[in-house]
């Protein structure tokens, strides 16, 4: 899959996603705006206390004014201190919020995606996941604030022209100057950061496919080409990074040289009205901290606007993620209690995302409750499709996929699974104990249980002989296992819970014949009366089934009781 049809289908759309969490932290926001406000008009109060000063205290020689002027000021200065903590400590609190509720939202949409419509590769997904952080350096950042300052710039506007009359001009002729250049520069720092999040996408496929399949690069010597693709990857982050980067500083530092020319416009025109005695020196000095505060707001909102570009590419993003459709149903999916393995395929045809051919075509089905059948076909076939189909991990395009008479479909899909023992053919293990990867976090799984299935598939062999042995941490999600053992410990968490359906593909392809012989030995009375699925190349499983159904170029070719359609097969190969 690739990354570009991510960012194409990035639209900007009201994301509840986001707005739910931040209305629920509004209360803290409120603080924060609270906290901002006093923070301002503190702001003005030591800059009347430089104006008292000078204009008061020196004249006159009032040391006494000066001593409680300056206890006055004292206070203001510790109150400013804690707001200004509390104000920190607040968007904090309200980001981490929004990062968890956000973050949380995300994963169960992961888990609940259609797997048919996943924008994207792993390492596409893991780096939109990522994103995440964008979102909460945006909401947990100081600079957020800005946006509550900016009101306060019209009343220090209004207070320097009432102290300094025309020296309110400088900062007045510098603010749509600081304005403007942030308009400009918005567009292409979407732009810039639309790309860099790509570029970083792309960085990061490349690092999850390498990382997740570190020995197999090694050992087939495909890390120069990796290689290649990851400095590939590498220059065009960085260089759209730093366009991003030099783009975003634009509009800060014409904020800061604005700042700098109201204020010597301030002290210029200051000088001339001080001659003419319409000002005093203190309401100079005032008006020049003031100018500060009025242009300073303007500056943040610069800062807030190369961040707010980020996240607005990173929430559109998200948002793609986000609208994909999830399993189950529009309305209220069914819960079943318990269910009794009958399976009914009615001219399923399947076809996966891209795919140029049909990976299941016309198949009709029928298996009972407590068939066990056993699936065989040319590599391609589509048996594994099917498998897929039935746990409801792919829908049918036409046609129906039913258990116990109820479309797949309506089923909740986690629901469902619960009573379908999947072992795939990627024995993928999870990171953490033998314990967890053979009971999840299922409550109906004790140690006893955990003791039988993991006898039955074989994993007691090995697993059993060390002390503690089922909850040691695996090493690297199972990479100190071999292959077999590995499969092994899958097959266990299939049969957990004796479900009654039971999917297994290829379930022996890494055992020994012994090991095989001997799992089959154990699996028989196991099966007995429950349905099966088992997809084999291997002819000694079919021991396990009494009905064979054979693919081939994702249709049913051949269909019937076991011995007899083995005979079949084996007359075709002696023909
Ligand atoms: N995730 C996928 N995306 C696109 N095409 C796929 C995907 N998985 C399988 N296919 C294609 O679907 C067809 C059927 O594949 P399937 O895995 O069902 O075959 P199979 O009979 O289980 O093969 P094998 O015996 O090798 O496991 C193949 O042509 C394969 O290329």
């Amino acid at each position: 899959m690739t990354d570009q049809p991510l960012i194409a289908a990035a639209r900007q759309r009201f994301a509840p996603w986001l707005i739910e969490p931040m209305l629920r932290n509004r209360g803290t926001y409120i603080k924060v705006a609270a906290a901002a406000a006093m923070i301002n008009l503190f702001a003005m109060v030591s800059s009347l206390f430089t104006m008292t000063v000078y204009d008061r205290v020196i004249p006159n020689d009032a040391s006494s004014s000066l001593v409680g002027l300056s206890i006055g000021l004292a206070i203001v200065v510790i109150f400013d201190f804690v707001l200004r903590l509390l104000r920190v400590y607040f968007v904090d609190i309200a980001g981490a919020n929004i990062d968890y509720e956000v973050g949380d939202t995300l994963f169960a949409k992961l888990l609940s995606m259609r797997l048919d419509r996943r924008p994207g590769s792993t390492g596409t997904l893991t780096g939109l996941m990522r994103e995440l952080e964008t979102l909460r350096d945006f909401f947990a950042s100081a600079t957020l604030t800005a946006i509550i300052d900016v009101p306060f710039v019209i009343i220090t506007l209004a207070v320097m022209a009432m102290l300094g009359g025309i020296l309110v001009l400088p900062p007045l002729a510098m603010i749509p100057v600081v304005v403007v250049a942030g308009l400009i520069t918005n567009p292409a720092l979407d732009r810039l950061s639309a790309a860099s999040l790509g570029d970083g996408l792309r960085k990061q496929s490349v690092l999850v496919e390498t990382v997740g399949s570190l020995e197999t690069v090694k050992a087939i010597g495909a890390g120069g080409m990796l290689g290649a693709r990851w400095r590939s990857a590498l220059k065009s982050h960085a260089q759209s990074s730093l366009s991003q980067r030099l783009t975003a500083s634009i509009a800060m530092t014409v904020a800061n040289s604005a700042n700098i020319i109201a204020y010597c416009g301030i002290i210029i025109l200051g000088v001339g009205l001080i001659r003419d005695n319409s000002i005093t020196t203190g309401a100079l000095l005032a008006c020049s901290i003031l100018c500060g505060r009025a242009i300073a707001p303007l500056a943040q909102i610069a800062n807030l606007l190369a961040r707010l570009s980020a996240t607005r590419i990173a929430c559109r993003q998200i948002n793609t993620l986000m609208d994909t459709p999830s399993e189950g149903p529009a309305g209220e999916p069914l819960q079943p209690a318990q269910l009794l393995g009958a399976i009914e395929l009615r001219n399923v045809a399947f076809r996966y995302p891209r795919a140029a051919e049909k990976a299941l075509d016309q198949i009709s089905l029928s298996i009972a409750p407590g068939e066990r059948v056993g699936f065989l076909g040319r590599v391609g076939s589509g048996k594994s499709t099917l498998a897929r189909l039935i746990l409801g991990l792919y829908e049918p395009q036409e046609g129906v996929v039913m258990i116990d008479g109820t479309d797949v479909r309506q089923f909740d899909p986690g629901r469902l699974r619960r009573f379908i023992g999947a072992a795939m053919q990627d024995n993928v293990l999870i990171a953490g104990s033998v314990r967890d990867n053979i009971c999840l976090d299922r409550t109906d799984i004790d140690h006893d249980e955990m003791i039988r299935v993991a006898s039955l598939s074989g994993t007691h062999g090995f697993m059993g002989k060390i002390v503690n042995g089922y909850d040691l941490k695996l090493t690297d999600r199972g990479e100190g296992l071999s292959g077999g053992q590995r499969q092994s410990i899958s097959l266990a968490r299939a049969l957990a819970g004796r479900p009654p359906i039971l999917v297994f593909d290829e379930p022996s392809s890494a055992m020994d014949i012994q090991t095989e012989t001997d799992l089959i030995d154990r699996l028989q009375p196991e099966v007995e009366g429950r349905t099966i699925l088992l997809i084999t190349h291997r002819p000694s499983l079919l021991r396990l089934v009494d009905r064979i159904v054979v693919m081939e170029q994702g249709r049913i070719a051949a269909d019937g009781p076991r011995d007899i359609i083995l005979q079949r097969l084996t007359r075709g190969k002696a023909a």
